[in-house]
């Protein structure tokens, strides 16, 4: 420091905003726990952010790393520098040697990587050194952070705040969304529209104990089947086709199942939301790592689509010739799929009366469940689509719970997995936005996951005593169990009885993990 280029490139912009206003105020937000406080804060922020600052101020507010993985260890962390006395780093030099350090690779790595931190460090106020701790080890989270930026961002420039979640549910960033915004003030989010060819972030469901809460829910619903497989959004305008997964990368050339069935279908214009699986001769589902393996492999295309073919199955209608289908009601946006797909390649449904008629609901699960698929999603049928969200208008009922936790460390293994990391420390969110700890588990591992979490778990890792490695708390496993019980070993008083990992669920992030609440609300009996 200071980094020439950065510099020049700052002081272009009079707004660049200093690192030090970032951590007041990402330590005022996470100090009060009054929403409307949390907004005014960020909202105030905002109107002082140059736009280019604010695709970065937003995730490293909500503690996420854009740069993915620094390889920086809590040795290299934690060695003591001097602060500086006066804030002078600016967001975009600090983001610029993140950058950087995110590149080091190849020999003298390590030594790079720590004069890079400990420049950074010496730049930094103590304050700002805090700041910069929690951000590179993951300590940091503020949950539902861009919630309550969005809001901010509405108060900040006089958008209706309903227009600016429907913009970043659009767009599928709210980053892009915010720089639009405060580069171009509220008319820039006309731009924000649904088009053919980009991807929409899709909807998501809440759970139900039980097909009868579910009805009792939503009244007059659909109950559709829940296929096990992975989701997929198809695009068609003309010849084009696109497909893409629920994290938004195109899979397109991976499935060329999906554009054959999609050049099949006879509209010209559409985006179609649903599963892929694959299903065997007699249409029962083949494993879930059959399908999902499918999914994440690029190498050669046509011998896996001959061993493991592919079915997609559609259970919504975003758009169809050019209209955006988006605010109509469920029962609408359901007629126009069933105008453009073929019964075999939609998901299997029944119509449900309200409470009246809830054995129809019971023996559809039924039914389902003997086809070998693992539960049910019960749907309002007047409800938009509500893209990006856990509408509460979707209800999934699943007979077999597990839950989604973040891996926060793992043991060196022994015997036959000496070299291996394979206990694992498993976390569920708590309400600050940090990891409490559960319990652990070395079970449910095949030999290949276990090679593949060594490998992930160690370009994670921040600390490493020898015995356990600390990681970024960043990897979402989806862990089975017995039940919960009492233990005053861990931090919410309670862990997982019989916890065996079913498998890694690199679609979702961290912050999308399952949460003490919920966990202790679906266990009353335990912890009352
Ligand atoms: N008929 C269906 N309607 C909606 N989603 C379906 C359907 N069948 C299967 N699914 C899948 O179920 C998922 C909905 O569950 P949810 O939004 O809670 O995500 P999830 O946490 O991945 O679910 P789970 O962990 O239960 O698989 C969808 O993302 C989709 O992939």
């Amino acid at each position: 420091m200071p980094r020439r280029g950065v510099r020049a490139a700052c002081a272009m912009h009079h707004g660049c905003m200093l690192l030090s206003r970032l951590a007041q105020v990402s330590q005022e937000v996470a100090a009060t726990s009054a929403r409307s406080r949390k907004i005014g804060l960020l909202a105030e922020l905002f109107r002082d952010a140059d736009a280019d600052d604010v695709p970065i101020v937003i995730p490293y507010l909500a503690g996420r790393l854009p740069q993915g993985r620094l390889g920086v260890g809590w040795k290299v962390l934690s060695r003591p520098v001097a602060p500086a006395a006066e804030p002078a780093l600016t967001v975009r030099e600090v983001h610029a040697l993140l950058t950087e350090l995110g590149e080091v690779s190849g020999t003298g790595a390590q030594e790079r990587r720590a004069r890079l931190v400990g420049e950074l460090m010496a730049a930094a106020t103590a304050e700002e050194q805090r700041f910069l701790l929690g951000l590179i080890t993951g300590e940091v989270r503020q949950g539902a952070l861009d919630a309550v930026a969005v809001e901010g961002l509405a108060r900040a420039t006089g958008a209706p705040a309903a227009d600016v979640r429907r913009a970043v549910m659009l767009a599928g960033s709210l980053q892009t969304v915010a720089q639009a915004l405060l580069a171009r003030g509220p008319e820039a989010l006309e731009g924000f529209r649904l088009t053919v060819g980009r991807p929409v972030l899709p909807m998501l469901a809440h759970t139900a104990a039980s097909v009868s809460e579910a009805v009792d829910k939503l009244g007059v619903c659909a109950v559709e089947e829940k296929l096990d497989g992975i989701r997929v959004q198809l695009h068609r305008d003309g010849d084009d086709v696109r497909v893409y997964t629920r994290t938004l990368d195109d899979i397109t050339d991976r499935l060329p199942e999906l554009t054959g069935a999609a050049l099949d279908l006879k509209g010209e214009r559409f985006i179609l939301d649903g599963e892929v699986i694959a299903l065997d001769g007699a249409g029962r589902p083949r494993s879930f790592q059959e399908t999902a393996g499918r999914v994440g492999s690029r190498v050669d295309v046509v011998t896996a689509a001959r061993t493991v073919p592919v079915s997609p199955v559609f259970f919504d209608a975003l758009s169809v010739d050019g209209q955006d289908l988006l605010d109509l009601p469920f029962a609408e946006r359901h007629a126009e799929l069933a105008r453009l797909v073929p019964e075999p390649m939609r998901v299997r449904r029944t119509l449900v009366d309200g409470p009246a008629d809830l054995s129809a609901a019971e023996r559809f699960l039924a039914d389902t469940l003997e086809r070998g698929h693992e539960g049910v999603v019960i749907k309002a049928l007047d409800a938009p689509y509500s893209a990006g969200r856990r509408g509460a208008s979707w209800l999934k009922v699943k007979p077999v719970h597990t839950l989604d936790l973040v891996v926060l460390a793992a043991e060196w293994g022994h015997g036959r997995r000496t070299g291996k990391l394979s206990n694992l420390h498993l976390g569920a969110r708590d309400a600050d936005g940090s990891f409490a700890m559960l319990g652990k588990t070395f079970k449910g591992m095949t030999d290949a996951m276990l090679a593949w979490q060594t490998e992930r778990l160690r370009e994670l890792a921040v600390e490493d005593d020898g015995h356990v490695v600390t990681v970024r708390p960043e990897l979402v496993v989806e862990i089975a169990y017995d039940g919960l019980q009492r233990s005053t070993r861990y931090p919410a008083g309670v862990t997982l009885r019989f916890a065996r990992v079913v498998r890694y669920r690199e679609d979702k992030a961290a912050a999308e993990a399952d949460t003490v609440a919920t966990l202790l609300a679906a266990h009353r009996e335990v912890t009352r």
